[in-house]
């Protein structure tokens, strides 16, 4: 990669045709435009900057006139406007839908029921999301965005770098951008040393594209859409650094253009497969329960459209209204409680979901298992005789490779480098910079072009990196002094020797050398042939403190864990080792080739570690084990963990991770503490497990109702329940199980990942939906009797009276019965579930016997009723206990 610098040039007639936007005074460049066909020295000029940066009295002055760079992320939405936004949840939609049918059938009951029901809903659904939107924006503030950028305190100060929030930043700043950045406005570039950026989130390029300096990009013809001296919003710098000049901020960036907002766009994710896969299958059935009901009647009761509103209260009956409600509360309250007690920060809250459903991490090893704070142990010849000189070269490269930077900022290897070749008076100042392509992590190597004294018309190239990548490009290898040709025996040697090392633990950078004639030119990669191998310094890496105890953690939990890292296979499985895994057979990306898809995750499903592998082997990874039907998550702070944290079902980054990473992550842990993994995936279950738990109990006993009406309605000469008592015992349904937001699900539910399979869970319902029909087809049966004994026998608004008290003390039991957990001391319910459910079985007694009775068409039951509803219920209750403790195919729903 070219080292590159824009010289100012000959200024050329100002392309820019779009104008001066009135009122902003500075044009609204969007990269994209003709202002990318100006000089690098007319841009400055018509930004009234300069190479140095603005004044901190020039940029604030912008700022306080053109606002702060933030793209205008669809500003929060009113109150009116977020209440007709959530009619959008299907099942609200539906429910609309009957309403309508009801008005246009002259049912005006049950359409105002079912509006009542809707607006309920909405103004819950609606009044939960702010609150969840504002906790959210709140713990994302803690996870501040800061660009480096260079501005004078005065006009004749010098330039300093200094970190901001990047919403401070204006048009005409100038700013540094190094490895792991994001590109924190429409930037131009004025120098580059080895930039690579990722624009996936624009372009959907998913390898980083080169970028350099243009002084003067080519004039006239159609512009390339990928300017190379142009650096968009929403890029991450993937190698390399460069020093840019901002020319769009905010709502005049390309990717406030593209998107209007921050939104990422990813595949779909756990959640979306299980809740929103039941409610589909859910509003399939709701959508044919009419017509079913309608042609049933029809066939066996002589029966014509007066059924219609009974039709659609039994779609109605089976509804979950309040699911957009629990799940959004659940999510938000586990979200927070997170960020209170453990600096766990989610920043997407369906990603609280997906962590608990998670049943294999892939985690990067340099960082997040180990400290990532190396000390050098050793520097060895290729004969793996101590050899302080090829530290004293690996020094150099680290010196100016750094020090040619763009932003000189040292990773750990280099910085752990310096130390020790400082502390043996190593002095890399006896050699002048020349140029440098700094680490490139797909190539693996960083290179250092340097003079040595005296030596005028010689160049030297010092070369650092991976041992394979390294031993690639050598020729000769350097034995007591002289260069000896390096043959296959020789390269196997060199190998054998940095598995043995790496077998130690310790992390191993190859060092190499190579004369070339002095030049002018810049260099490139192509330019590493031909190298003389010089050996190794071998490094040091303590594991992680809370490393062990998170993996134990992990275990526990069920979660498969899996090594994705770029070193050394043998540093790689010794880590492993050390943690208390078995890394069994370890895998180097380069022997997966080019596999995919279901052969690629069934390759990776027997490993626990992959090594070697870059940024877009860890995405490749990800998406094949998702792909296999895994629920995968991402753990990695690297620049090359992005496209992985992208990939993964939820992206988790420790706070110290570089920007990007923390950028693209869904969850940020707190500082240094991986057990706190466990923490967030015990809070993810919990929040899953309250959803699961709503929706099992909820729809097992609709279901149980709604097959009891269809079969009473069958059976009996009169409906079984009006509509309005329909929707009355929806509403009494709806509002105890509004509940299940502040339940706290038994322990049984944080064992193991927690999804929700359509199948299985449809098999549950089922079955608990024909106990409850049983229930109800015996309490007819029982009611029969009970009103056969008095003079009121046949009388309907006996049996909706008696039907209505049976279905909301089967629903309370439900709800107590059918929690989590297989056994009882699991059951025990929390306070507000334990209080929903008395309130809703009170009133499923008292309420036909009120003054609402008789307008609800419902006059109290003889006694003997209650005294054999007892008996009924306690078999029920029996059942219900029986078959969720025995029948464990059942509770794999929970
Ligand atoms: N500054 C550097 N100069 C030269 N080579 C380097 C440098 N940093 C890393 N390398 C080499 O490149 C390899 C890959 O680095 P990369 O950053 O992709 O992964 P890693 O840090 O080793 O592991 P992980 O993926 O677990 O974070 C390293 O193992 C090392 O051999």
């Amino acid at each position: 990669m070219p080292e590159t610098t824009a010289a100012p040039t000959a200024a050329r007639t100002p392309a820019h045709s779009r104008g001066v936007r009135p009122g902003r005074g500075l044009p609204p460049f969007t990269g994209a435009g003709e202002p990318a066909a100006l000089t690098t020295l007319q841009v400055l000029r018509l930004l009234d900057s300069g190479p140095r940066g603005l004044t901190e009295e020039q940029a604030e002055e912008r700022l306080l006139r053109y606002g702060e760079n933030v793209v205008p992320a669809r500003r929060p939405p009113s109150w009116p406007r977020r209440f007709v936004g959530s009619l959008r949840d299907p099942f609200t939609a539906v429910l609309l839908c009957l309403g309508v049918v009801s008005a246009a059938v002259a049912s005006w009951g049950t359409a105002c029921v079912i509006m009542v029901l809707v607006v309920v809903s909405c103004a819950l659904r609606s009044g939960g999301e702010h609150q969840a939107g504002r906790s959210m924006a709140a713990l994302r503030e803690l996870v501040p965005t800061t660009a480096s950028v260079q501005r004078r305190t005065a006009d004749d100060a010098p330039p300093r770098v200094r970190e901001i929030p990047v919403d401070q930043l204006v048009v005409g700043d100038v700013v540094r951008l190094g490895a792991g950045d994001l590109v924190p406005a429409d930037v131009r570039l004025l120098r580059a040393s080895g930039l690579t950026v990722h624009q996936a989130a624009l372009t959907g390029e998913s390898v980083p594209v080169p970028k350099n300096a243009l002084d003067a990009p080519a004039g006239g013809g159609a512009e390339p859409p990928e300017p190379p001296h142009l650096c968009f919003q929403g890029s991450s710098v993937a190698s390399g650094s460069g020093t840019a000049l901002v020319i769009a901020t905010g709502p005049d960036t390309r990717f406030a253009a593209a998107y209007g907002g921050p939104a990422r766009r990813r595949g779909e994710t756990a959640f979306d497969r299980s809740v929103h896969g039941i409610a589909w299958t859910l509003i399939r059935f709701m959508l044919l329960t009419p017509p079913l009901v309608l042609m049933a009647n029809a066939a066996l009761r002589g029966r014509g459209l007066e059924t219609l509103p009974f039709a659609v209260a039994v779609a109605v009956g089976l509804t979950p209204e309040m699911l957009p409600v629990i799940v959004t509360a659940a999510l938000a309250r586990g979200a927070s409680a997170l960020a209170r007690t453990s600096g766990v920060i989610v920043k997407r809250l369906p990603a609280l979901h997906d962590l608990g459903a998670v049943d294999v991490l892939c985690l990067d090893k340099t960082g997040t298992l180990t400290q990532d704070r190396p000390v050098v142990e050793r520097s060895l010849d290729a004969r793996g005789d101590n050899a302080p000189d090829v530290l004293e070269w690996a020094a150099v490269n680290s010196f100016w490779t750094v020090e040619l930077a763009e932003l000189p900022v040292p990773d750990t290897l280099d910085e752990a480098i310096l130390d020790a070749a400082g502390e043996r008076g190593a002095d890399p100042f006896a050699y002048d910079g020349i140029a440098a392509l700094p680490f490139d992590p797909s190539h693996r190597l960083a290179t250092a072009v340097v003079r040595r004294p005296g030596r005028h018309t010689t160049h030297t190239l010092v070369v650092k990196g991976a041992v394979e990548d390294v031993l690639d490009r050598c020729g000769s290898v350097a034995v007591d002094g002289a260069d000896a040709a390096l043959d296959a025996a020789h390269r196997e040697r060199l190998l054998g020797l940095a598995a043995e090392e790496a077998a130690g633990g310790l992390r191993l950078l190859a060092v190499a050398r190579a004369e070339r004639p002095a030049r002018l030119g810049p260099y490139s990669d192509k330019d590493l042939r031909g190298l003389t191998f010089l050996g190794f310094v071998a490094l040091r890496d303590a594991l992680a403190p809370t490393a062990t105890d998170a993996l134990e953690d992990l275990a526990r939990r069920g979660v498969a864990v899996k090594i994705l890292t770029g070193d050394h296979p043998g540093t790689a499985a010794r880590a492993c080792r050390d943690l208390g895994l078995d890394p069994g057979e370890v895998l180097t990306a380069g022997r997966l080739g080019d596999l995919r898809g279901p052969q690629l995750a069934a390759a990776v499903a027997r490993a626990t570690v992959v090594a070697r592998c870059t940024a877009q082997d860890k995405a490749r990874i990800v998406s094949a084990l998702r792909a296999g039907g895994r629920i995968t998550g991402f753990l990695g702070d690297g620049v090359n963990d992005l496209p992985a944290l992208r990939a993964a079902d939820v992206g988790i980054c420790p706070r110290g991770a570089v920007t990007v990473a923390r950028e693209g992550a869904d969850v940020v842990l707190a500082e240094k503490d991986l057990t706190a993994i466990d923490r967030a995936i015990t809070a993810g279950r919990r929040s899953s497990g309250t959803i699961a738990g709503y929706l099992r109990i909820t729809l097992s006993s609709n279901l149980g109702n709604v097959i009891a009406m269809l079969a009473a309605g069958l059976l009996l000469p009169f409906l079984p329940m009006l509509p309005a008592q329909v929707l009355v015992q929806n509403l009494c349904f709806d509002a105890a199980q509004l509940a299940f937001a502040f339940d706290r699900p038994g322990p049984a539910a944080e064992r193991k990942p927690a999804v929700l399979r359509t199948r299985t869970f449809l098999r549950f319902i089922t079955a608990f939906g024909l106990l409850n029909a049983a229930a109800d087809i015996a309490t007819f049966g029982v009611l029969a009797f009970a009103s056969h004994t008095t003079a009121r026998a046949g009388d309907p608004a006996v049996f909706h009276a008696g039907w209505f008290t049976e279905n909301l003390l089967t629903q309370a039991m439900v709800m107590l019965l059918l929690r989590t957990g297989r056994h009882a001391a699991e059951r025990r319910a929390t306070g507000p579930v334990h209080l929903a459910a008395a309130a809703l079985a009170v009133i499923g007694i008292l309420l036909p016997l009120s003054p609402l009775g008789p307008p609800l068409d419902m006059s109290a039951p003889p006694a003997l009723y209650y005294a054999l509803l007892a008996a009924v219920l306690t078999l029920y209750g029996l059942a219900l206990s029986t078959v969720r403790t025995h029948h464990p195919a059942l509770s794999a729903a929970a």
